[in-house]
């Protein structure tokens, strides 16, 4: 197998950067010499291989889970609390070393990186904290001479896909949540970005986090998903990533009947009120647009104005928008990196020509300006219409669409007009219209006034075709548990117990 050393060069701790699959405690070959080449999207250099497991290989990874199970979960809760503030505070400390491969895998700028480094730290933090509150419940018994309850119990073993738009944080969303409910994992990450994923396994190890617990397998995604969904002894599947994969799997599932959470895809609306000063909407329009150049399910996908504030609005955002700077994430003072790859470039442009073929006005954004084939400038369009791919799709990349809209009503409708349901913004200072807004708006977040809406108490998700369950927050770590109810009876006379 080939490998290449380049990037542990750029470590203070080479041995983050592994380029084997990590299954049962062993850093793994693949049996049949299949491999895959990463590349650093902003370069195009290649900056490491990693193997591809054959089926037997996958299989052996449950076989792992499994056994780990039995050991995990008898641990105490505190017990694995520790273990997971073990690893929350090597993620602290190597936090440098995890950004610099993760900007390198990913492409998003160094200081998002070190961002995505904290916030995946958080959810481990968090859920080292809520795995020692699975509390079951005293049921007031109706039967005589009987007490009832509940337990919480693990699921068992849980199988975590992942994106590669954040590709540390949406693992410990997961893997944090599963692991405190005494659960085991098998982790499948994008092969765009196995590395953050691989660090992760490596401080998993150093944290005390057994073999078997947290397996990271590599492979054909179709053919590993397919594994993993047909094997009864995964009882989660727990997937990030586009609605069109999510369905699959969801379908793989129904086999099997696992527990399945789904975190798919968004569309999301940005909602400015008349009253808005135009300027400060607009910059935060521009924020909510192209954080990790717009390669984020919370993405503004399609910026509603009021008619009263448009031109003001597009003003702004067009000055705000024509100071990013697009470049290589290793640079300082970028703040958009490439995209993923020349593919997703392809698409923004397509996306583009569409919209401007259906009557958009192309405001800003010259392609001939890109600093490389991967990059693609800031987009603005205006005169934006549901007819267009623009408002259909989720265009995951920085291209802004921007519609003005008559009233309250009409904004609604315009929101909601979609498959999606996973986040939306609005902007206005009125409280009615915020009530009303928020109740009626279909989806499963709604940041009012705010850009910033994650975090690890949060239940983040959405609604209709952006998903399935809800992760982080005190519910998350309910994905991963099952209830058990019991009735304990002929106790002699406990009746209202
Ligand atoms: N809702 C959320 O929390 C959230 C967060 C991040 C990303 N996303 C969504 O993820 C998408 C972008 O990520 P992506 O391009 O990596 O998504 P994707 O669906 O292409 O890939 C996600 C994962 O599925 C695997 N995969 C790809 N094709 C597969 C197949 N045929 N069978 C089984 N597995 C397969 C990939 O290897 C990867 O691990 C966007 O739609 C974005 O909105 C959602
Ligand atoms: N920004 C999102 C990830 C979506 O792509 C998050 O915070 O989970």
């Amino acid at each position: 197998m080939k490998l290449t050393n380049t990037l542990s060069t750029m470590l203070d701790d080479p041995r983050l950067f592994r380029q084997h699959a990590y299954v049962n405690g062993k850093w793994t070959h693949g049996d049949g010499g299949r491999e895959e080449t990463v590349f650093d999207p902003a370069t195009g250099e290649v900056i490491g291989y990693i193997p591809w497991l054959e089926a037997h290989q996958i299989r052996e990874a449950v076989d792992a889970a499994d056994a780990a199970f039995v050991h995990w979960r008898a641990l105490r809760a505190d017990e694995r609390a520790e273990r997971l503030m073990a690893w929350h505070d090597l993620l602290q400390a190597h936090r440098e070393d995890l950004a610099i491969i993760m900007t390198l895998e990913q492409g998003k700028p160094l200081p998002d990186a070190r961002g995505e480094v904290e916030y995946g730290a958080s959810f481990v933090r968090w859920f080292a904290e809520e795995g020692k509150r699975t509390f079951g419940e005293t049921i007031p018994s109706h039967i005589p001479n009987a007490a009832l309850g509940t337990l919480k119990e693990p699921v068992g073993i849980a199988t975590l896909i992942t994106p590669w738009n954040f590709p540390l944080a949406m693992i410990t969303r997961k893997a944090a949540a599963a692991l405190a409910a005494g659960c085991t994992v098998v982790v499948k990450p994008a092969g765009e970005t196995p590395f953050s994923a691989l660090a992760l396994a490596e401080l998993a190890e150093r944290a005390g986090i057994p073999a078997g617990v947290f397996n990271v397998v590599l492979g054909e995604p179709a053919e590993v998903s397919k594994i993993l969904c047909a094997e009864e002894r995964v009882k989660a599947l727990s997937f990030t990533g586009s609605t069109r994969v999510g369905r699959l799997l969801l379908e793989q599932s129904a086999q099997t009947v696992k527990r399945v959470s789904l975190e798919l895809g968004g569309n999301a609306p940005f909602i400015v009120g008349p009253d808005m000063d135009p300027k400060e909407a607009a910059f935060a329009a521009v924020a909510a647009k192209f954080q990790t150049a717009g390669q984020d399910c919370l993405a503004a996908n399609r910026i509603l104005v009021h008619e009263s504030i448009h031109d003001e609005f597009v003003e702004h955002f067009a000055e705000r928008m024509a100071a990013l700077t697009v470049g290589n994430g290793m640079e300082s003072e970028v703040d958009l990196g490439p995209l993923i790859h020349r593919q997703a470039v392809d698409k923004a442009a397509a996306i583009v020509d569409d919209a401007i073929s259906r009557g958009a006005t192309l405001v800003a954004g010259d392609q001939t300006r890109a600093p490389g084939e991967n990059f693609f400038m800031p987009v603005l369009l205006t005169g934006v219409t549901p007819q267009m791919k623009v408002w259909r799709e989720e265009n995951f990349a920085p291209v802004a669409g921007v519609t003005a809209y008559r009233d309250d009503d009409e904004v609604i409708e315009m929101a909601n007009d979609t498959e999606y349901g996973l986040a939306a913004y609005v902007y206005t200072h009125d409280i009615r219209r915020i009530w009303k807004l928020l109740r009626a708006l279909e989806y499963g977040m709604v940041s009012v006034n705010s850009v910033k809406m994650t975090g690890p108490p949060v239940p983040f998700g959405g609604v209709k075709q952006s998903g399935l369950g809800r992760e982080g927050g005190i519910t998350g770590i309910d994905e991963y548990l099952e209830t058990k109810y019991y009735c304990l009876g002929a106790l002699g006379s406990v009746s209202g117990s």
